[in-house]
């Protein structure tokens, strides 16, 4: 019997690399697979790992049909013993839907990895879904950490470096790294109390260096 089995963690957790990781181990025993993603920061139809693999996938966008697809494969003397989907967070209830059909169905074991929450702590549509459906829901081992040292649950979004919790839900961008420019749009991740604090790394250091907070003379 197949599985529906969803990889979760925050971003920079080592998703995609696990995923890459668990499509080269499949195949090299001989498995067929397809690799599927969506929106990856690399580009359309690759799978991109922060550790430096990629690979070429195929790209899910909201009109993708997986049924169509799987059965079009079998029926055109393809084996698919196994299915490896990064990026499921932006995959919509119903993709989840068949790919839990193929599961039962076909008997095709399914991978899936993304984020469970957006910027603003609210579920995203597929990893809801992967959530109510999966046979297993599986938090990454490497934890990511907060500045403060604690383990990061929470992915804030910074506008020009403040963190901000409206906007739109999908807005494609990468963890901010010291050592690149301040980008347009990016992404922290924090423990819980410094999300609902919304104290990001540059918060806390602006804090820290306020006047009000040094010792008097
Ligand atoms: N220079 C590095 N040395 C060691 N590990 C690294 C380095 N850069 C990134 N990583 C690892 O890669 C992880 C990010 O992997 P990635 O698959 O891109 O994450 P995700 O898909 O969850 O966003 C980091 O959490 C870290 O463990
Ligand atoms: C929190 C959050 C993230 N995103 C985007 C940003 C990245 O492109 C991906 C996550 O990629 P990773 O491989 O897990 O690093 O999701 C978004 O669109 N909206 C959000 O709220």
């Amino acid at each position: 019997m197949a599985d529906l089995t969803f990889y979760s963690g925050t971003m920079d957790s080592g998703k995609s690399t696990l995923a890459l990781q668990v499509d080269h181990n499949h195949r090299a025993r001989s498995r067929q697979g397809r690799v599927f993603t969506s929106r990856d920061r690399a580009g359309t139809g690759v799978i991109s790992s922060r550790l430096g693999l990629s690979v070429s996938a195929i790209e899910v966008d909201a009109d993708f049909d997986f049924w169509g697809y799987v059965v079009h494969e079998l029926t055109h003397a393809q084996r698919i013993d196994y299915i490896v989907a990064d990026e499921a967070q932006f995959y919509t209830t119903s993709q989840i839907d068949t790919l839990a059909k193929i599961a039962d169905e076909l008997d095709i074991d399914v991978f899936c990895f993304g984020i469970l929450t957006d910027f603003r702590t609210r579920l995203f549509e597929g990893s809801a879904r992967l959530v109510e459906l999966a046979d297993r829901v599986l938090t990454l081992q490497v934890e990511t950490l907060c500045w403060c040292g604690s383990r990061a649950t929470h992915n804030a979004r910074t506008e020009n470096g403040v963190m901000v919790t409206e906007g739109d839900v999908i807005v494609v961008g990468d963890v901010e790294d010291p050592d690149r420019p301040l980008p347009q749009v990016g992404y922290e991740v924090l423990c819980r109390r410094h999300h609902r604090r919304r104290l990001t790394a540059a918060a806390a250091q602006a804090a820290a260096m306020s006047p009000d907070v040094l010792p008097f003379d």
